[in-house]
């Protein structure tokens, strides 16, 4: 029935994404932790395409409080809106959605209760880990084995445009490995010296030429493969491990850039609530959603 969430059926897309769930051993149950809707897409087309988002956060940036991801914006849970722009992608077939550890039953209500007439995308629930990149391997390890190209979005940018999740969508099917939206940076950057003492103003080591700098936002776009190499091989900590980029940059594969959105900000601090409330009140007035 359109709009209820399902069991997967026993098919060899089961079995992957039951084998997946296991490594961390933190989902509320194995035979409860995964959750899915009916599909629409074709698996059996040359690309299918599927997105991770990682959920997980506390939000601590943001204050006290529910986790991030399920906060209210506009009166629907930040994740809400982040699935559904992801959903609305004609490349999406199939979302994962990593929640917050302990917490994917009360995730998997919330979206069968919020997204009744997404019945085109197949929508999966697993529980995240203790860093974004734990919780987005865990992400990636509940994938069908049909799937070979990853988008993986933060549920903290829940405005992204569709056309941006497209363009970063077709940039993949289109041969790139990794591809990631990006932004002119309008602040001039300083280069600190890391680990100053506390309460000492911090000397300033470089200036790097704003030319040549981009702010990265999601969704990043990747080959399966090199995604799931880099979060095998490259540390998850320390240089170019905050975005999933950094880590395949780590490979040496290639990076490519198409253009972000303005809109496609991350949701960190309060202030950027009051945007975001700001954006979609426009687009409500605007466009009716
Ligand atoms: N253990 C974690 C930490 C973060 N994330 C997700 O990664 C994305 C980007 O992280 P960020 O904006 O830093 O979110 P938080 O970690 O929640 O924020 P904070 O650092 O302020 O606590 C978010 O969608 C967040 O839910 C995750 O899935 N698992
Ligand atoms: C992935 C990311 O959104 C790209 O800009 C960013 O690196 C996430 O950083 P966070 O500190 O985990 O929010």
């Amino acid at each position: 029935m359109p709009g209820t969430l399902l069991a997967i059926p026993m098919s060899s897309k089961d079995t992957n994404l039951n084998t997946a769930m296991s490594p961390s051993g933190s989902s509320d149950s194995p035979a409860a932790s995964v959750e899915t809707r009916p599909g629409h897409s074709d698996p059996s087309g040359p690309h299918r395409c599927a997105a991770v988002i990682p959920a997980a956060g506390r939000g601590v940036r943001l204050g006290p409080g529910a986790p991030k991801a399920l906060r209210a914006l506009g009166g629907t849970p930040m994740l809400v809106h982040a699935v559904r722009a992801l959903a609305r992608a004609r490349a999406v077939s199939l979302v994962v959605v990593v929640g917050p550890p302990g917490e994917a039953a009360q995730v998997r209500t919330l979206l069968d209760d919020h997204l009744d007439h997404l019945d085109s995308t197949e929508v999966v629930v697993v529980s995240g880990g203790d860093t974004r990149q734990d919780s987005v391997r865990l992400g990636i390890a509940a994938l069908p084995g049909d799937v070979d190209v990853v988008l993986v979005h933060d549920a903290a940018r829940p405005l992204v445009p569709v056309d941006t999740v497209e363009a970063v969508a077709a940039a993949v099917r289109a041969g790139a490995p990794a591809v990631v939206p990006a932004l002119p940076v309008t602040d001039t950057v300083k280069q600190v010296e890391p680990g100053g003492e506390p309460g000492r103003p911090e000397p300033v080591v470089a200036t790097p030429e704003r030319a040549a700098l981009r702010a990265v936002q999601t969704p990043q776009g990747f080959d399966r493969r090199v995604l799931t190499e880099a979060h095998e091989k490259v540390p998850a900590a320390g240089e170019g491990a905050t975005d999933d980029a950094g880590m395949v940059e780590r490979l040496g594969v290639e990076v490519v850039l198409v253009p972000g959105h303005e809109e496609a900000f991350k949701v960190t601090r309060p202030l950027d609530m009051v945007l975001a409330e700001a954006v979609l009140a426009r687009r409500r007035a605007t466009d009716g959603f």
